[in-house]
């Protein structure tokens, strides 16, 4: 099996509230990169790991993970809404394989899903049903929060599953890495957010448009520097790369909830989505980096990576 994998940070105020013109051109550089590594790869499947922000999933109740057998992205802050285009057979044999090896694993047979998974589908493909497609929900966003290594296990039984497909598969990660955005938080929530949060209405498009303008307007102040909003913290997001770049996944089990927030911010946790996919790509054999890069995009409110790694 020829496995490959790719961690792209999303941002829904890319092209909304850019940076200077040199970044963009560093960022582009390395988008087109990972485009090339992926058109050359020429995956067969996406098994393709990103979070949620409180679109498809809400505390009524709230999985640690979730596979789909179908999906539908929302089309928030200007991404494609409509179906994904969800190999069915394939995730189904993914869902067994990895219940199979004794991870507990919700699945969804339509799930609703935003950004996360829209944009690195639009960035790399050209839309959300360009490729066949195994989506699964990594929760970075809604605490409690299990610990880092249960996510490696799932990347990991998800990576033995998809070695016995026999396809040419490619492992995707949407987030991260250091950054903290607007998202509310359920813990001390006034009664009208907390009921949003937990049963998850389709907001009216006057909600979704001043929600979106909200994070805009967090945008321009993080870039500012005019806001209580944890930093992104380059030293923190490269020595996540190097464990990455080093296959050494397994250091991330020591990680905390606690210690990844503070020192990342409370959506650092988007780094799960990475994690999963680089022990996916792990266990069908040794990896090695093709790809790096890393810039701190504050308009963006990201800890901009992207990475592309393949199968020795
Ligand atoms: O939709 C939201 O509420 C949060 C949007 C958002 C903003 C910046 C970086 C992200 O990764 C992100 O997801
Ligand atoms: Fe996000």
């Amino acid at each position: 099996m020829t496995a490959a994998a790719v961690g792209l940070s999303h941002s829904p105020l890319i092209g909304k509230n850019d940076p200077d013109p040199e970044v963009l051109v560093r960022v582009d550089r390395a988008v087109e990169g990972a485009r090339e590594f992926v058109r050359a790869h020429d995956p067969e499947l996406v098994v393709l790991y990103a979070p949620d922000h409180y679109n498809g999933f809400f505390y009524k109740e709230m999985p640690p993970f979730c596979l789909a057998t179908e999906a539908h992205a929302v089309g928030d802050f200007g991404t494609s809404a409509g179906p994904l285009s969800v190999d069915t057979a394939a995730a189904r044999a993914l869902a067994r394989g990895v219940l199979d090896r004794g991870v507990d694993l919700t699945v969804s047979a339509r799930m609703t899903v935003d950004h996360g998974f829209a944009q690195p589908l639009e960035v790399l493909f050209g839309g959300i049903d360009k490729v066949p497609v195994v989506p699964v929900f990594v929760n970075g966003v809604a605490t409690p929060l299990g610990p880092v290594g249960r996510v490696r296990a799932l990347g990991t039984a998800i990576g033995r599953a998809a070695a016995e497909l026999d396809r040419r598969v490619l492992f995707l990660a949407s987030g991260g890495l250091s950054h903290d955005p607007p998202v509310p938080v359920l813990d001390g929530a006034p009664p009208r957010v907390a009921d949003a949060l937990i049963e998850g209405r389709p907001p009216t498009p006057e909600q979704r448009a001043k929600a979106e303008q909200r994070v805009v307007q967090a945008g321009r102040d993080y870039a500012a520097g005019s806001t209580a909003m944890i930093p992104i913290n380059p030293a923190w997001d490269n020595r996540f790369l190097d464990h990455v770049e080093n296959g050494e996944l397994a250091e991330f089990d020591t990680w905390t909830v606690e210690g990844m927030a503070g020192e990342g911010g409370n959506s650092a946790h988007e780094v799960r989505t990475w994690i999963a996919a680089f022990a996916s790509l792990a266990a069908t054999g040794p990896y090695d980096l093709v790809s790096r890069f890393y810039e701190a995009v504050p308009a963006w409110i990201a800890g901009f990576a992207v990475a592309t790694a393949k199968g020795r």
